[in-house]
């Protein structure tokens, strides 16, 4: 099977601190794969690694490989820029642009060369649509995007992507900033769009990668210890250490 993601042996150095270990995961398409693990064990990292975001941090070097539909990203002749349209990411705090809600759906698509605007509408429209988000906005599309409540901008940011046709979503803790009628509804969007992409997902909240997830990944100082279906995880783990951090044990 090819996997839509696969990290192999991959390393990350920042300076002389080795962050990862030596991580390998796949991951198939059109699934959700949460990411669980305490408090700097190397999660936002390896999700990083996916978009190649960690080449903007200096002193950064990396070994191993992650192909993206079989090929190698960190191979030199990667165009980041297209990498990073297929692979796009949302962060913890929403980050919509200073400008209008449609500016900031159609900013991507121009910057890729959409110029027409009946092209522009419509790929606006879709995208709020894929976001959950068109019959909340569709009638203020010329406002500011910072007038939106923070589980709105989240999606504004997630509709953001879809514009640019991504394949794969990487989310940061995407709920992390957000009240819980917004953390379901980016839940039920999760669900959703996985029919279309294929999502990786950094939680520090184990009951959304039991709602959510269909794979998870239990990271620990660096190391991927487990990765295995959700419930397989949550229910019947092979390793001690994923069993002592999903019930309290530590973390
Ligand atoms: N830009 C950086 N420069 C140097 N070290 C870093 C940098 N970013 C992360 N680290 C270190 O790498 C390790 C992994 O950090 P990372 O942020 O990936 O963990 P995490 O599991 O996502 O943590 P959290 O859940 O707190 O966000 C930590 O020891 C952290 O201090």
């Amino acid at each position: 099977m090819e996997y839509t993601i696969a990290a192999k042996n991959l390393k990350l150095y920042y300076g002389e601190s080795l962050a990862l270990k030596g991580v390998s995961l796949n991951v198939e398409k059109n699934t959700v794969v949460a990411l669980i693990g305490p408090s700097g064990c190397g999660k936002s990292t390896f999700l990083k690694t996916l978009n190649r975001m960690n080449d903007l941090v200096e002193s950064v070097r990396i070994e191993g490989e992650v192909k993206l539909d079989g090929v190698n990203i960190y191979q030199p002749n990667t165009d980041v820029v297209e990498l990073r349209k297929r692979v796009g990411m949302v962060f913890q705090r929403p980050n919509p642009f200073p400008m209008s809600i449609y500016d900031n759906i159609a900013y991507g698509p121009r910057i890729h060369g959409t110029n027409n605007k009946k092209v522009l509408d419509e790929l606006v429209e879709k995208s709020l649509r894929g976001a959950a988000l068109w019959d909340e906005v569709k009638d203020r599309l010329n406002a500011s995007a910072m007038g939106m409540s923070g589980g709105q901008q989240q999606r504004l940011c997630i509709a953001r992507l879809l514009a640019v046709e991504p394949e794969v979503l990487l989310m940061d803790e995407p709920c992390s900033a957000l009240d819980p009628i917004s953390t379901m509804k980016i839940e039920e969007l999760v669900t959703e769009l996985k029919e279309k992409y294929t999502i990786v997902m950094v939680t520090h909240n184990m009951q959304q990668a039991a709602r959510v997830s269909d794979y998870t990944a239990f990271f620990l100082s660096g190391e991927l210890i487990e990765h295995d279906k959700t419930d397989v995880i949550f229910t019947r783990p092979s390793n001690q250490k994923t069993e002592d951090y999903i019930t309290g044990r530590f973390g």
